[in-house]
């Protein structure tokens, strides 16, 4: 059996009257030091000058360089993002990374890929809540928390573990439960995941099923509302109580379909790209090229990115969200 880590088994009692600087104020950023906060943990925040700097101060943070909250802080928490972790790191924090202190990360690319190396004498670990930034804080206001996953990479001050539980009960992540991995765990079933599951593969199949529909001459507002809006719906389900919960909900029909369709959808040659993908991830072949990517300015990032702001699902949904007045509700 699994073991879960709970709020009473990660005391926040080592990190009072220490000083987490959260790097980064963006959706984990913002959401970790809101939470930490409200945990009652002191907490500054190292930004460069920007909008973020402003939200931040504008949220009623202390916040200073990327190397003034180094130096004042005893727990570093690289909220960046991944592709710039490498550069900011080296000439920003390792100057003032100095012996016992923690650097943490809620993602395991620079580590795993050897982007950054730590000095020896700190604790080096990751706590990576298991959702989007936005709703650590909205699931932590309301009482509960997006739960998520610990890793100790070095444990220089015989500390390590306890420190990490007591970062997860601070951002809520320990009201749900954490689980212990590794940074390599972690880092490759999260590439895969977000590649091959949650969001590209996701995004493929919502386009896919709203052009056969389109193309078909139906209304792409019914093409919406049943390959993208529904889907959360269901997903919902599956949160809730698997995909048990889900059958359980939906029609015998939709059931049936679900049955004899699905795997003709999602067929032997796509389980089969799935594990090329995964190959690829644990080669390093996809951190090189995302590496590379940013080095060139993101030409072919910044490509596709126009291709999909311009689909006529982002333009149909866009519309009718603006006239479900309840689904605007932040
Ligand atoms: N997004 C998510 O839900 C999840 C993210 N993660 C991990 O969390 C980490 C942060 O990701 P995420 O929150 O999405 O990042 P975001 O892109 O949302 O935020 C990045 C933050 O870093 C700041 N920043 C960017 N460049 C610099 C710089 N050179 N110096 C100082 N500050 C800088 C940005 O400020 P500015 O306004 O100046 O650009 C911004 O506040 C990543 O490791 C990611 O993998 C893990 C789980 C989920
Ligand atoms: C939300 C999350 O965990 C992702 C998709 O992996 C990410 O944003 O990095």
């Amino acid at each position: 059996m699994v073991k879960m880590y709970y709020e009473n088994e990660a005391k926040l009692d080592i990190l009072k009257g220490k000083t987490i600087a959260v790097i980064g104020y963006g959706s984990q950023g913002h959401s970790q030091a809101q939470n930490l906060r409200d945990s009652g943990l002191k907490v500054i925040i190292g930004l460069r000058q920007g909008k973020s700097w402003e939200v931040a101060e504008a949220d009623g943070f202390e916040v200073y360089s990327v190397g003034e909250a180094t130096q004042k802080a005893d727990f570093i928490q690289i909220l960046l993002p991944d592709e710039r972790q490498g550069k900011v790191y080296a000439e920003e924090i390792a100057p003032y990374l100095t012996e016992g202190k923690t650097l943490s990360f809620s993602h395991g690319f620079n580590i795993h890929f050897g982007q950054i190396v730590a000095p020896k004498n700190v604790d080096v670990m990751l706590v990576a809540p298991k959702g989007p930034g936005h709703l650590v804080r909205r699931v932590y206001v309301e009482g509960g928390g997006v739960p998520g996953l610990f890793a100790i990479q070095q444990d220089a001050t015989g500390n390590a573990r306890e420190i990490a539980l007591a970062y997860a009960n601070g951002i809520g992540a320990a009201r749900s439960g954490v689980l212990e991995t590794s940074f390599r765990e972690e880092t490759e079933t999260d590439l895969f995941g977000e590649q091959a599951v949650l969001c590209g593969g996701a995004s493929e199949l919502v386009k896919a099923g709203f052009e056969t529909l389109v193309e078909a001459g139906y209304q792409p507002e019914i093409a919406y509302f049943e390959c993208l809006h529904e889907l959360k719906l269901i997903v919902d389900l599956m949160y809730e109580g698997g995909l048990s919960r889900m059958r359980y909900s939906i029609s015998d029909t939709a059931q049936y379909g679900d049955f004899m369709i699905g795997r003709r959808i999602i067929t032997d040659e796509t389980r089969k790209e799935m594990k090329k993908v995964l190959k690829e991830i644990q080669d390093g072949e996809f951190a090189r090229n995302w590496i590379l990517e940013n080095q060139a300015n993101r030409p072919v990032f910044n490509a596709i990115a126009r291709q999909e702001e311009e689909h006529q699902i982002e333009k149909v949904g866009a519309e009718l969200r603006g006239m479900m007045s309840w689904l605007n509700k932040k």
